[in-house]
């Protein structure tokens, strides 16, 4: 085989707690991650030489070395000695900078896709050790589905995630916010509200969307949203369309709301499109990284 093509989804945070501080800068957290059915497309041909080629559909991403995927690809090259390239062409659907893993899953993707390609017969927990090494987010991005995050997001335990037809409206407001510096800009002295992760864990298992709505926390969204009114205004949006509950994801700047009702997250989609491109209303998936063809 010398080709591959694989869906590279998005991920949620229903949660995110962070408890503390390494040494080298990184926080230890405890987070809900949910995969969502918004995804891009990674297509990739084995190269004879050794030259790695990046393109895409989108202008937002370095097609050079800063790319996280060439990033990705020298990593298995080095560690498995791989006198081969490869092209890359990456359709990208996800917003960029946005706080759902897009660069993450695009790398996890790669991972994936290069272990069949180069005949590697790594296991997903190799595969996830490996992908350690290019981010926090990446070891979750490769298997996806529903886990409670720890460590640096990289200890997961799988749980019952929501159900495939809860209606999620995503909403990227047009500003760029560097995960660095949110979690530097939180004083962990001072953290105000926590999740109680148990308690989602528990409303997930017995599938009521409402109360995981109505109890989603995320620690960061009150560094970002302080310099972006936009974040607040987003979420209000949702709840005067009747969202169950609505939180900004990640480092942010994407805000999600949950709907129990269809036509409310259309509706709510209607509204905010009157200001905001990236707008979507897309389901829960079970699948991480998936090898479409
Ligand atoms: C906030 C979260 C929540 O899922 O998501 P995003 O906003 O990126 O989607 C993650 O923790 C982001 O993980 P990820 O984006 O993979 O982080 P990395 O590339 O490894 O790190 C980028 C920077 O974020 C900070 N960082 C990241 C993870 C973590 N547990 N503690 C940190 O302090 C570090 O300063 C690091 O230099
Ligand atoms: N393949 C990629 N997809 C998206 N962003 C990428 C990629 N490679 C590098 N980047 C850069 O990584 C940064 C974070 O992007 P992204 O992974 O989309 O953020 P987040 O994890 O917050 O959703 C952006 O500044 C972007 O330019």
């Amino acid at each position: 085989m010398n080709s591959i093509e694989l869906k590279s989804r998005a991920k949620i945070n229903l949660s995110i707690d962070v408890l503390g501080k390494r040494e080298d800068g990184y926080h230890l957290v405890e987070m809900i991650m949910q995969t969502i059915d918004l995804y891009d497309i990674i297509r990739m041909i084995e190269l004879e030489t050794e030259d790695i080629v990046i393109k895409s559909n989108s202008s937002d991403i370095p097609l050079d070395d800063n790319n996280i995927v060439y990033k990705a690809v020298n990593l298995l090259k080095n560690k498995f000695n791989i006198k081969k390239g490869v092209e890359i062409f990456i359709e990208k659907n996800i917003p960029v900078a946005a706080g759902m893993a897009g660069g993450s899953s695009n790398a996890a993707a790669v991972l994936v896709g290069l272990n069949k390609i180069w005949g590697l017969n790594l296991s997903e927990i190799e595969l996830q050790e490996i992908g350690l090494n290019l981010g926090a987010d990446v070891p979750y991005c490769i298997a996806g589905k529903t886990a409670l995050a720890e460590g640096i997001g990289e200890q997961l335990t799988y749980i019952k995630g929501l159900s495939e037809d809860a209606n999620i409206l995503i909403c990227k407001p047009n500003l760029f916010v560097s995960t660095k510096k949110v979690y530097e800009g939180l004083d962990l002295k001072n953290i105000q509200e926590r999740p109680d992760n148990k308690f989602l864990i528990k409303s997930l298992e017995d599938g009521d969307i409402k109360s995981v709505a109505e109890n989603m926390v995320n620690v960061l969204e009150t560094v970002t949203s302080k310099y972006h009114e936009e974040i607040k205004e987003i979420e209000a949006v949702m709840l005067e369309c009747n969202a169950l509950g609505s939180m900004m994801s990640g480092s942010g700047p994407t805000v999600f709301g949950l709907f129990e009702n269809k036509n409310d997250a259309l509706n709510g989609k209607e509204k905010l499109l009157q200001k905001y491109t990236q707008v979507y209303v897309v389901n829960s998936s079970e699948k991480g990284v998936e090898i479409s063809g």
